[in-house]
């Protein structure tokens, strides 16, 4: 079990390196140079002192020698400069891979929710705790790619400074690796503790980001409770688990290298002793020169060696991340992460890819919708008994079905259902009679488009909100923002389309959100338009002013087009002029039929709601 997983960690990495592997075999060659050039003065150092004993082979004279030493320390200097940009360059890519696929999964999930799978039980993750996937998990799998090639430079001038102190002393060299040996062994016996002290610092950074990002989010929330000793009791509360966990962490591996260190000192000591027994005796003597050339290899080695420690412990820790990362995919393969996608970013020489066109809608006759029907729809609430229960109805081309009924019954559900940004467990929907087997991504525009509650505006302009990338003139903006009876607030904007809206739409009211969303809505002339409670922020006669635009307008123009209405409404005006109502009571169709039909005097709906809508 535990080698399976060891070997995916490994695949995952393998994957990240194969992304680009010309800038990973440059960066390489740098790390190459620059943890082993400075293996090559201890040559010249050598050679240096065996001058001043007589034993020198080269014959160069001790001003040559400096000279060299010089030259081999400035083409040091340059590949620091030339690794430094590479392997800042490669870790960008790295991160942004990750990130990139992280964000693209969590895109193609029908609620572009982040759930986590822990335990088999899945449970939503907060906007703050998903910044500690996005930045600490990340970089933690980029640290370890980078440490690879730096590792794999210091390997290389490791093995060939073995190679050199076997070749001044086989007896002292072997004692170079029971460091090693131990340092396995530690990682061996420590690598639960190792991912068990990682995982809960993580989640407690988690914890500590989520509820940041929650605070900041109801600020106005908590000073109206009168709240703010509570919250930032609470956040004490956090921060103090997090700190906790994080000294386990820190001081775990600092006990881990520091143990490392020590391990590889006193190897050091224990050959340094024997190599001075060496000098002594006359058998196997060794030269000054060679003694100085084992103790400046030696010290390539013992470095390499406490690296190799601190890399298998970062290992662990990697590995850690990953599987986080993964708990966020819904399922899909952890080779998700690692998958080789386009980034469009700056290469080494500043030049970039051009960004793919953005995909128009088109439309398609053989869309068209004429009918839409909903059979025996079901949907439960994990863990709950809330939801809604056997929903079947039928809607035709052109008309409006408003869905209502008390709070809590269920519509948002019903509609989010349909729209698939909730999973069905039973039931089945047909567009013009052919089975939709995929509602979340059939219901997109231009077949289908839908306005939330509470509509998601971006902290852009007015156009790129309605736009969000599509191609349109401004006449075709300014005819959806009037369908949508926004001329007039259009008018008292200085910056007319260019009108900035604030974070989430700050800078407009309720009722002014609520119209900008439709008018996104109304730009992409799609065949069902689905809005969940518009009357929650219109006033009467804009509302009223808006259904006949939607109904009037549309046939007329060079654009003629033939819109299909599904909305969730209480306003008894609205009521009266759609096609069909469907009444919900706790996630059930209580009654369905024309106005007149099921609000007459013998009905059976309760006397508030039915007061409510008179
Ligand atoms: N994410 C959720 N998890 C568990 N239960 C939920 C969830 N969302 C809604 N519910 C429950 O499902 C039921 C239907 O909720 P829904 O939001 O569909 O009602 P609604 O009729 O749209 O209400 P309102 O008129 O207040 O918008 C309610 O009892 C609600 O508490």
């Amino acid at each position: 079990m535990v080698t399976k997983k060891k070997r995916k960690h490994w695949e995952l990495l393998w994957q990240l390196i194969r992304y680009q592997p010309k800038l990973y075999i440059l960066d390489s060659i740098c790390w190459i140079l620059i943890t082993g050039l400075p293996a090559l003065p201890g040559l010249i150092i050598r050679e240096f002192f065996n001058r001043l004993t007589n034993e020198a082979q080269l014959g160069l004279s001790p001003l040559a020698l400096i000279a060299l030493l010089l030259v081999l320390n400035l083409g040091h200097i340059a590949v620091i400069f030339a690794g430094r940009v590479t392997k800042t360059q490669h870790r960008f890519l790295m991160r942004s891979l990750l990130r990139h696929n992280l964000l693209d999964r969590l895109f193609k999930n029908p609620t572009a929710q982040p759930m986590v799978v822990n335990q088999e039980a899945e449970t939503t993750v907060s906007q703050g705790e998903i910044i500690s996937y996005f930045r600490d998990d990340a970089e933690q799998i980029e640290d370890n790619i980078a440490w690879i090639s730096e590792l794999s430079g210091e390997a290389i001038f490791g093995i060939f400074c073995i190679g050199f102190l076997l070749s001044i002393n086989v007896q002292m060299t072997l004692f170079v690796f029971l460091p090693l040996v131990a340092m396995v062994a530690i990682i061996q016996r420590a690598e639960t503790r190792i991912k068990k002290y990682r995982k809960a610092s993580r989640q407690a950074t988690e914890k500590v980001t989520g509820i940041l990002g929650e605070i900041f989010g109801s600020v106005q929330a908590i000073k109206v409770a009168g709240a703010e000793k509570n919250v930032l009791d609470y956040f004490r509360t956090l921060n103090d688990q997090r700190r906790q966990t994080m000294i386990k962490d820190s001081l775990f591996n600092a006990i881990l290298n520091s143990s490392f260190q020590n391990m590889v000192n006193l190897g050091t000591g224990i050959i340094l002793l024997l190599a001075s027994q060496l000098m002594k005796s006359d058998v196997n003597q060794l030269t000054v020169g060679d003694f100085a050339l084992f103790v400046y290899n030696l010290s390539f080695v013992t470095s390499f060696f406490t690296s190799v420690g601190g890399f298998m412990a970062l290992s662990k820790h990697t590995e850690v991340s990953f599987d986080r990362m993964a708990s966020l995919l819904s399922g899909a393969s952890a080779y998700t992460l690692v998958a080789p996608n386009q980034l469009y970013l700056n290469d080494l020489n500043g030049s970039q890819k051009d960004l793919p066109a953005i995909e128009q809608p088109l439309r398609n006759e053989r869309y068209n919708l004429q009918s839409l029907r909903v059979s025996h729809l079901t949907y439960i609430y994990p863990g709950t008994n809330q939801g809604i229960t056997d929903i079947s109805f039928e809607i035709q081309r052109g008309s409006l079905t408003v869905i209502t009924g008390q709070i809590g019954s269920g519509k948002t559900t019903l509609l989010r259902l349909l729209l698939g940004l909730l999973p069905k467990q039973s039931g089945e929907i047909s567009w013009n009679g052919n089975i939709v087997e995929n509602p979340a991504t059939f219901f997109v525009p231009p077949r289908s488009a839908y306005t939330p509650q509470i509509p998601q505006l971006f902290s852009y302009s007015l156009r790129e909100n309605i736009l969000l990338g599509l191609s349109k003139d401004d006449s075709d903006i300014e005819t959806a923002l009037n369908m949508a009876v926004f001329e007039q607030d259009l008018a008292t904007m200085n910056e007319s389309l260019e009108t900035l809206v604030g974070s989430k739409g700050v800078r407009l009211s309720g009722g002014q959100m609520q119209r900008v969303a439709a008018a996104r809505m109304f730009v992409r002339q799609p065949e069902l338009m689905v809005f969940d409670d518009l009357s929650s922020a219109l006033d009467v006669e804009t509302e009223l002013a808006l259904w006949s635009r939607i109904f009037v307008n549309t046939e007329q123009g060079e654009n003629p087009w033939t819109p299909t209405c599904l909305v969730v409404s209480h306003r008894p005006s609205v009521l009266r002029r759609s096609d069909q109502i469907i009444v919900m009571k706790a996630g059930r169709v209580e009654a369905q039929g024309k106005f007149e039909e099921i609000f007459s005097h013998d009905t059976t709906l309760p006397g508030s709601y039915m007061s409510s809508v008179r």
